[in-house]
């Protein structure tokens, strides 16, 4: 089906591939799941929805997927409106559901097949092989679905999210369960679709996941959205290094050297080590280099560590929590949001 440009030279296509404004839902009973999040997802991108349990991620997946209904707010999905549009918005999205549903007696290659014709994809323009090839089910073609292991009923249901060929892949926790090996395979595939034009929105709750196959990362917490930007924006933000450097000289933290006690030096004497946690914005590691050498000590060796996702979601869902009514952070101007603490409500 060509009836979606992926091409990022085509003008005709949206800059956004999802857009939401204040996206609130309140559930039967009272529960209020998310409390207005306005979120941008880029064309293109590959973008991560990260949170702890119940912070609002299926809710805000099973509105794009018009299996729950929102209370307020709006969605775009390809530039079309969930409300007004709200069919055209559906074309053009695949979803990836976080229970591995399947009707027990359909082949692969049935369940395929009944997909494309819900959709309304004319059999010339049916992919079925290729997809089952692409997911690495085309030996499972013709076996009940009920006989299929957990990862690979998890991949079948990617492949069945992109019979209608859509712009927009949601995947919510798509490698829960699923073996490391396949989960790689997963991924690979994922990957083409994004490298061929796709943009892929996945929740997850491997931080590391997120980490190495994301540009774009959103945090969300308790149905607040408290962090969106690039990868690296968000892991600069951290601006926390830790540098550590053996020393040849016998160290103690008894008797801690003025030159290092000044950078808040912590001494390991057993590892022959002193470490230091800094800024790098305001500290360079030469000047930390030097006062190891202005202590009377020679470097043996250095080893840094950088923060990672996993750092700086927890510092996040800490503030927020502590916080205790964090506001939302608007995340469609594209820059890098205020502090949470800081940021202004939507
Ligand atoms: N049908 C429902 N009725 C009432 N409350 C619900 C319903 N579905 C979800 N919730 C509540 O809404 C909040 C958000 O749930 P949601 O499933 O969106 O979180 P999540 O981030 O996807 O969590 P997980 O990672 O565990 O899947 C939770 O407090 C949850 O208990």
């Amino acid at each position: 089906m060509s009836a979606f440009s992926r091409s990022t030279r085509d003008e005709t296509a949206p800059d956004l591939a999802i857009s939401a404004r204040d996206l609130r839902k309140v559930y039967a009973g009272g529960k209020t799941a998310l409390h207005g999040v306005s979120l941008d997802v880029p064309r293109g991108s590959m973008f991560a929805l990260l949170g702890p349990n119940g912070a609002g991620k299926s809710t805000f997946i099973n509105i794009l997927a018009g299996l729950i209904h929102k209370t307020s707010g709006s969605v775009a999905i390809w530039g079309r409106d969930l409300d007004r549009r709200q069919r055209d918005a559906r074309l053009a999205i695949g979803i990836v559901p976080q229970e591995l549903v399947l009707d027990p007696f359909f082949t692969p290659r049935e369940a395929l097949e009944l997909q494309a014709g819900f959709y309304g994809v004319p059999k010339a323009e049916r992919r079925t092989m290729e997809l089952l090839r692409a997911v690495g089910l085309d030996d499972k073609a013709d076996s009940y679905a009920r006989t299929l292991s957990g990862g690979m009923r998890r991949r079948l249901l990617v492949a069945k999210a992109m019979v209608h060929n859509p712009p927009v892949l949601v995947l919510d926790e798509p490698t829960a369960g699923v073996d490391i090996e396949l989960r790689r395979k997963l991924w690979d595939y994922v990957r083409e679709l994004n490298a061929a034009g796709t943009t892929v929105v996945l929740t997850t709750h491997y931080l590391e996941e997120a980490e190495q196959l994301c540009d774009r990362i959103a945090i969300i917490n308790r149905g607040r959205l408290i962090a969106c930007d690039r990868r690296e924006v968000l892991l600069s933000q951290l601006d926390a290094k830790e540098l550590v450097v053996r020393v040849a000289e016998p160290v103690s933290p008894e008797r801690m050297p003025a030159p290092l006690a000044a950078f808040g030096a912590m001494i390991d004497a057993e590892a022959s080590t002193v470490s230091f946690q800094f800024r790098p914005s305001e500290t360079p590691v030469g000047r930390l280099l030097a006062a190891v050498t202005a202590a009377g000590l020679t470097v043996a060796d250095i080893t840094t560590r950088e923060p990672d996702l996993e750092d700086l979601f927890l510092r996040l869902t800490r503030e927020a929590d502590a916080a205790g009514d964090p506001a939302t952070i608007d995340a469609t101007s594209g820059g890098t949001p205020p502090a949470p603490s800081s940021s202004a409500a939507a």
